[in-house]
């Protein structure tokens, strides 16, 4: 079967090209509302639903779509609007630890399955000048919690817990695993 990705992100690309796997891109538009309350469910909802949004211009296709939030005592902290926003984000996280939840999904044409990967992440403490350099820099503008642990902002960072991958947007060994929930296993993809 023919693997989609449903992304448009540049990292999951990558990531996923990274181990090997042969697929295509397709995108469709969705609002990223999710009526879910528990984080790691609206990680899963949106997964699923930007997968079943390109469910019909691929009929056939096997396909993947994946969502990151990150969440601070048990609040979304989605994109920031502005660089007002994204120093506010920074200034919260540092000196803490939060989780970031990617939601994972694979639909066949038969059957759907979603998973969410969750990875401890914890920011050192910052002074405004460090906090300042961040935010100007514009990195965090298109990201989850206003950062990207895998450019500028691995400077901000001091540990992480679980999966690396998870925190860039993809947790390939968790999509592994739902790859084989669907009968589809990844380790085949490669051609
Ligand atoms: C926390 C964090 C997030 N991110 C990114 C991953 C995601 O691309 C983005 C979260 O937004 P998402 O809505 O998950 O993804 P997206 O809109 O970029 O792409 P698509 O919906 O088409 O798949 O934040 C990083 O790149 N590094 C990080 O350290």
């Amino acid at each position: 079967m023919e693997w989609v990705l449903a992304s448009q992100s540049p990292r999951r690309r990558e990531l996923l090209s990274r181990v090997g796997v042969k697929f295509r891109i397709q995108v469709a538009h969705t609002d990223e509302v999710s009526l879910e309350t528990a984080p790691e469910e609206i990680a899963k909802d949106l997964s699923r639903q930007k997968a079943l949004a390109v469910r019909e211009m691929e009929p056939d296709a096997c396909i993947i779509a994946a969502d990151t939030i990150v969440v601070l005592d048990g609040e979304v902290l989605n994109k920031p609007v502005d660089r007002d926003e994204n120093r506010v984000f920074i200034s919260r996280l540092a000196g803490r630890t939060h989780q970031v939840m990617t939601g994972v999904t694979i639909s066949t044409p038969e059957v759907t399955h979603s998973d969410v990967e969750i990875t401890q992440v914890k920011f050192r403490s910052l002074t405004e000048r460090e906090i300042e350099w961040y935010v100007q820099s514009g990195e965090g503008l298109d990201k989850a919690g206003g950062y990207g642990i895998q450019e500028l902002g691995a400077l901000l960072v001091e540990g992480v817990e679980g999966d690396y991958f998870n925190v860039v947007g993809l947790p390939l060994v968790r999509l592994l695993m739902v790859s084989r929930q669907v009968g589809q296993d990844l380790l085949g993809a490669h051609v």
